[in-house]
Parts: C-alpha cells; sequence; structure tokens
C-alpha cells in the first residue's frame, strides 16, 4: 500500500481561496492519504479575541488553561470540521479527528526544564494500525493538531511534528510521503523569491544554509522533522506549495528532501 500524509499548515488554511485550491488538489491525489492540518494564525487571532496574548517559544506555543481551550475549539472545532465538510463536498470521505479520538496519538505533557510550555504534547506513540483500518475503508482521517496523555489531558502539539510522526508509524507498513504544504512553492534560496526553489536538499546543504540564514524561523523545525522522517523510513518527503501536491508527488514540483 502507498499512502500520502499530508500537511498543511496556518498561512494557507487563513485564505479562504487558498484553502479552497489546496483542499481541490488533495481531494484530487489517488489513493489512500491522510491529513494533518495547523491553525497556529486562527488560534493566535481568536485568542487575541478573547484578550489572551499568544507567547511563542522556538516555534512552540505556551499553552496555559485558557490558551488550551482556545486551541482545542479552533484546532479540534473550528479548523477541523470546516475541512472536513469541504472534503466531503469535493467527494473525499474525510473523517475529522484529534489524537485523542481512537486512542490514535498518545503524547506525554512536555516536562519543565527552564520553559514552562503548559498543555503541550511530546508524541510517545501512534496507533497506525487503526488508521490504516480506516484508509483500508476508504475513509480519510484529517488530524487536528491536538493529541491526548494517558492522564486524560488534551494536549496542544505542532502539526508538522505530528504529520512526521503519522507517517514514521506507517512507514513500516506501506510506502509513505510525507508532503508537508505551505504558502510557497518550495524551501527556497531567497525565502521572498517564489523563482528560487532548491528542487533538492540533503543534509549538509541544509546546515550551510541555515548557519548562512538563508534557511531560518518556522522552516528549521519543518526541515528538522523532515529529515527526521527520511532517517525513519518515510520513502519520500516533499515541502510544496498548497495546490502542487499532484506534480509534487511525480517530483515535478516543490524541494525534496534527500
Ligand atoms: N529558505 C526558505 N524558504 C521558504 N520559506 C522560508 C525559508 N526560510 C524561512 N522561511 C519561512 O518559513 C515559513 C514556513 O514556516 P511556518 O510559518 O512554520 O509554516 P507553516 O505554518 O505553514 O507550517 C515561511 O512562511 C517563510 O517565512
Ligand atoms: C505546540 C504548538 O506550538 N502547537 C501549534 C499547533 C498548530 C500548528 O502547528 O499550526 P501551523 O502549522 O499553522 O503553525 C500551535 O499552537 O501553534
Amino acid at each position: 500500500m502507498q499512502i500520502n500524509v499530508i500537511k498543511i499548515g496556518g498561512n494557507v488554511i487563513d485564505v479562504e481561496e487558498k484553502l479552497q485550491g489546496f483542499l481541490k488538489s488533495f481531494a484530487a491525489l489517488e489513493g489512500p492519504k491522510v491529513l494533518v492540518h495547523g491553525g497556529g494564525k486562527i488560534a493566535t487571532r481568536m485568542a487575541a479575541d478573547l484578550g489572551i496574548e499568544t507567547k511563542m517559544v522556538e516555534g512552540r506555543r505556551i499553552t496555559d488553561a485558557p490558551m488550551r481551550d482556545v486551541v482545542t475549539m479552533v484546532y479540534g472545532g473550528l479548523v477541523n470540521k470546516n475541512i472536513v465538510a469541504r472534503l466531503q463536498s469535493l467527494g473525499c470521505n474525510a473523517v475529522g479527528l484529534t489524537g485523542a479520538d481512537g486512542g490514535a496519538i498518545l503524547s506525554i505533557k512536555r516536562p519543565v526544564k527552564t520553559i514552562d510550555y503548559g498543555y503541550v504534547g511530546d508524541i510517545v506513540e501512534v496507533r497506525s494500525s487503526w488508521i490504516q483500518k480506516l484508509l483500508l475503508d476508504g475513509v480519510n482521517p484529517v488530524f487536528a493538531p491536538l493529541t491526548y496523555s494517558k492522564e486524560g489531558e488534551i494536549l496542544n502539539t505542532n502539526a508538522d511534528t505530528q504529520a512526521s510522526a503519522v507517517a514514521k508509524s506507517l512507514a513500516g507498513e506501506a510506502e509513505v510521503n510525507l508532503i508537508y504544504c505551505f504558502e510557497k512553492r518550495g524551501v527556497l534560496l531567497d525565502a521572498e523569491n517564489n523563482d528560487s526553489v532548491i528542487p533538492v536538499l540533503n543534509s549538509e546543504a541544509y546546515a550551510k544554509y541555515r548557519e548562512q540564514g538563508v534557511i531560518y524561523a518556522g522552516m528549521i523545525p519543518k526541515l528538522d522533522n523532515a529529515f527526521e522522517a527520511v532517517r525513519s523510513g518515510v520513502r519520500k518527503v516533499i515541502i510544496c506549495e498548497a495546490d502542487d501536491i499532484l506534480q509534487a508527488v511525480r517530483g515535478q514540483a516543490g524541494t525534496t528532501i534527500e
């Protein structure tokens, strides 16, 4: 079995036409597929509307109890159900889940070292056998970036990390492609120039570009997750623009991670 695990980021979800373009191309992708979505931008806005300030440390949200309630509502409710309804109307049989549903993704609350991240989960185990069963039934799981702990907490988990964990867990049994979709055409030599896509990126070049400041901010944790997936047996890892999935799986768009 070949499985595509796709991650879509908050900058695309936030823009109506971009989201629709992405969902059309996701729906058109043949074969079993899993979607993991983010939505950080929307959570930040909703929190601000409620008078709750957002604090990020190294790209991770400090999730105290009020923020946990916001992300649960925004990721598990608003964003997830909106995506599922649209996929259904595009003829794609999607089921919206958090990592707590079906015990799909177990995590532990991140231990407090110098920083207390609050209700943030580090993934311990993915119940890939259940995800595979859904896929065999023709159902496409759509995961919100939320996981659960043995203690019964709902925990906020970075969507890039969750997509990588899901892809790695399925890689034991199937040929898995992991595709990170965002608003740019791939990893770029100049982040402001969409015509500067780096077609193939290996870890040596990554280290060099990072040092030179060519790759920075949110692209660093994304690429760390991407290389980790490659090392763990995921067959192909690609970073591409949201509506380029079909070309990207054929190697005709985006950046392939080696
Ligand atoms: N070399 C690069 N090529 C493309 N984007 C880059 C690069 N370096 C940094 N970035 C930044 O990384 C961002 C993507 O990371 P992030 O915002 O976390 O994505 P998402 O929310 O979609 O997961 C881009 O919007 C861009 O600003
Ligand atoms: C722990 C943590 O930081 N979780 C992320 C989950 C959402 C996410 O990853 O969304 P994007 O992909 O749109 O950035 C957050 O709350 O921002």
